[in-house]
């Protein structure tokens, strides 16, 4: 029987993000991903963006005092074990979430640089770019771009392996502990995500699924590594563990809406439920 005294120590994780009406990516992704992964979950809006499956109708960012007040009152009073950033859209509130972040010394932070929607509709501003490399990643555990990001970063066009790992090493440089440089992007019969620490490359990949039902994978992909690192768990650990949850939500995809649809983030939890 339940003495009514609560769980103890569940990990905890905190999104400092976009909020994505549609459900499929931004905060509601990562809070269901935290969820599924059993963290207890908790967030940070940056922007509000009007969203659903073919695309974004509007974005509605906040100010950098409003991102900031919100981080300040998880780190006042619960703290968390790992964090991430998604959608920052503009130099004022990244210059802002890094301030803070300093300020409260958290270290296990993974940054999403987000920087386009699916759709094509701009989630960061141009001149946002600089201030994302410079103020944040050397605060991030891991930064995990995409391969169109990954080239906005570095200025390298990755055409090919020698490049992909030339852009990784570049990033690396600008302070981040890790990179990910994910495979969503690329083509071939699987989706291959590389791994630098700063010395070595390991890859991990999965089959590549064909279907139009990717909507918010990058956000739920790193949602899944912080609740890895809010676990406790080590960097390849956490990274293995993420494929598998992104893997099976992309396989179970919801059939929703007209256009790019979300992925299942309940999948995960379920295939492991029928394992036992
Ligand atoms: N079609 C796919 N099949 C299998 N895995 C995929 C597919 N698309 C993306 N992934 C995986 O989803 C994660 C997110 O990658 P990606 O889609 O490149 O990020 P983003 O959403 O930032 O563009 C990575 O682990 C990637 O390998
Ligand atoms: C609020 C918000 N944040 C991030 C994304 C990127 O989505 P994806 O993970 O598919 O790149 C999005 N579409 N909306």
């Amino acid at each position: 029987m339940s003495t009514g005294e609560g769980t103890a120590a569940l990990p905890r994780a905190l999104t400092i993000a976009g909020s994505d009406s549609g459900g499929g990516a931004g905060i509601q992704a990562d809070l269901k991903t935290f969820q599924e992964l059993g963290v207890y979950g908790m967030s940070a809006l940056t922007a509000i963006t009007a969203q659903n499956t073919t695309g974004v109708q509007a974005v509605y960012p906040l100010q950098p005092e409003e991102v900031v007040q919100q981080i300040r009152s998880i780190g006042s009073d619960i703290g968390t074990d790992a964090l991430k950033t998604g959608m920052l859209f503009s130099s004022e509130i990244i210059r802002a979430v890094a301030g803070e972040i300093r300020e409260q010394g958290w270290t296990k932070l993974v940054v999403d640089p987000v920087m386009i929607a699916k759709g094509g509709a701009a989630l960061l501003l141009e001149d946002a770019v600089q201030a994302m490399r410079e103020e944040l990643f050397p605060l991030a555990e891991i930064v995990t771009p995409n391969i169109p990001e990954a080239e906005v970063l570095t200025g390298v066009e990755i055409r090919n392996e020698a490049s992909k790992r030339e852009a990784a090493k570049r990033l690396a440089f600008y302070g981040a502990r890790h990179v990910i440089i994910k495979g969503g992007h690329d083509h071939g019969t699987e989706a291959i995500d590389l791994l630098y620490d700063g010395q070595g490359f390991t890859e991990l990949a999965g089959r590549r699924i064909e279907t139009g039902r990717t909507h918010g994978t990058g956000c739920t992909f790193s949602a899944a590594l912080v609740s890895g690192l809010a676990q406790g768990l080590a960097i390849d650990a956490a990274l293995k563990q993420a494929k598998a949850f992104i893997q099976a939500a992309i396989e179970d995809g919801i059939r929703i809406g007209s256009g790019h649809g979300p992925t299942n983030h309940w999948a995960y939890r379920r295939r492991m439920a029928l394992q036992f």
